[in-house]
């Protein structure tokens, strides 16, 4: 009858799949138990993979069946599979510390994509979440200035930048990165680096969102993001004049490139509501995003009118959401982010980046069709 030693000597025999060492010199084989012509062995694999189970146990059997054992019991303990999340076989995610990143962007520009963004995150602090922004409208970066931290200069800890806090909420702008006024002419390339650098050189602490005002359009920012990071849920901002709800659908198109989760269009500019008389009034007409939403198999997360204390809160650093709760914007901007809320909760586990591929070398634009374009902003280069 084969005793332990026995037994340990043909495991001796068993490689590990993949390798030219054995399961005993790995150091895999925890504990093996005899009794009565059963044997019991306790293994401890770093695979994941049901495949290496599998060999494994059909490899153990064979060798096992030599020294007459045939009643063989596997206990393999593994690493858990990662979970299977929305969107690179990289997988890539250089800002670990946030829970979730939200990606506001638009068709085109003026449409209110800053200040939704503004209003949705001290919205979300509000409402007890840990927040950032990161303003990575690189053409337009209007975060400061609606934040209050126009003039503020950076503090730099070692070689990273360490946020703002404003309104409860972390705040970290290309603006505020660049001299006031400097215009950059931004190449793809350009676009990349500064992407991942507001990412990876910013001492962003554990968040449970991050809010993403993005360049409007489709183009190297949007991809170099979705590479970077596994990007929870997607919001497009958009005013209701047919005109924007045609530059939206490719905003929508490219989420669903990317696969990233749409979590909701916010119609924009819905409805003039006078300061004076209260009274709601259509101009740019009102509700034309409900089909938009249902074509893409999306919600419309709220309607917000225009409001000039919107803009006045705006101009003057003081998010209505915060600053003016009482109003009707104020309310609105309330209850689209706790709907977005629930919507992040509900996607949350399942983003990641996985399927996301670099698809030109590196330092060469991902979505410019020219190197030399300075400004690609309709060009979504995914879909080639
Ligand atoms: N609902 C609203 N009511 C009143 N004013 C608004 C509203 N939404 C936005 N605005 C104003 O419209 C202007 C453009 O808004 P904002 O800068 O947020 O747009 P954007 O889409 O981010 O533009 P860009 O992409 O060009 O940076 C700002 O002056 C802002 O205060």
């Amino acid at each position: 009858m084969a005793n332990v030693a026995d037994i340990k000597e043909e495991l001796n025999k068993v490689l590990y799949p993949g390798f030219q060492k054995s399961i005993i010199e790995f150091g895999f084989v925890k504990d093996i138990q005899e009794d009565n012509g059963t044997c019991t062995i306790t293994l401890d694999i770093t695979s994941s993979a049901a495949e290496v189970e599998e060999q494994l146990k059909k490899d153990i059997s064979a060798v096992l069946k030599n020294i007459g054992i045939n009643s063989v019991k596997l206990n393999i303990s593994k690493p858990e599979a990662p979970k299977q999340q929305s969107n690179s076989v990289s997988g890539q995610n250089i800002a670990p510390q946030i829970k979730n990143f939200v990606m506001v962007s638009s068709g085109k520009g003026g449409v209110g994509k800053s200040t939704t963004t503004v209003n949705l995150a001290v919205a979300a602090a509000m409402q007890g979440k840990k927040v950032g922004i990161l303003d990575a409208d690189i053409y337009g970066p209007n975060i400061p200035r609606m934040m209050g931290l126009i003039g503020k200069e950076v503090e730099v800890v070692g070689n990273k930048a360490k946020p703002f806090n404003a309104y409860g909420v972390d705040v970290m702008s290309m603006g505020s990165l660049m001299d006031e006024g400097h215009a950059l002419i931004w190449r793809g390339a350009m676009i990349m680096k500064a992407v991942q650098q507001l990412l990876r050189d910013i001492l962003w602490e554990e968040l449970d969102i991050l809010f993403i005002d993005m360049p409007p359009g489709t183009g190297d920012a949007q991809l170099t993001l979705a590479q970077s990071v596994p990007v929870t849920c997607g919001v497009n901002v958009t005013t209701p004049q047919h005109v924007a709800l045609d530059d939206s659908r490719r905003s929508l198109d490219m989420f669903s490139k990317l696969h990233i989760p749409i979590a909701g269009i916010i119609e924009n500019m819905s409805g003039f509501i006078c300061p004076n008389c209260k009274t709601e009034s259509d101009i740019f007409g009102m509700g034309t995003c409900e089909p938009l939403a249902e074509q893409y198999n999306t919600q419309v997360l709220g309607n917000l009118p225009i409001e000039p204390a919107i803009r006045e809160g705006g101009d003057e650093g003081k998010p209505i959401v915060y600053c003016n709760p009482e109003t009707e914007s104020a309310k609105r901007y309330m209850s689209t982010t706790a709907k977005l809320i629930e919507f992040i909760d509900k996607v949350s586990d399942t983003a990641s980046n996985a399927e996301i591929q670099p698809t030109t070398p590196p330092g060469v634009s991902a979505c410019s069709s020219s190197q030399n374009s300075s400004h690609s902003g309709d060009s979504c280069g995914c879909s080639n």
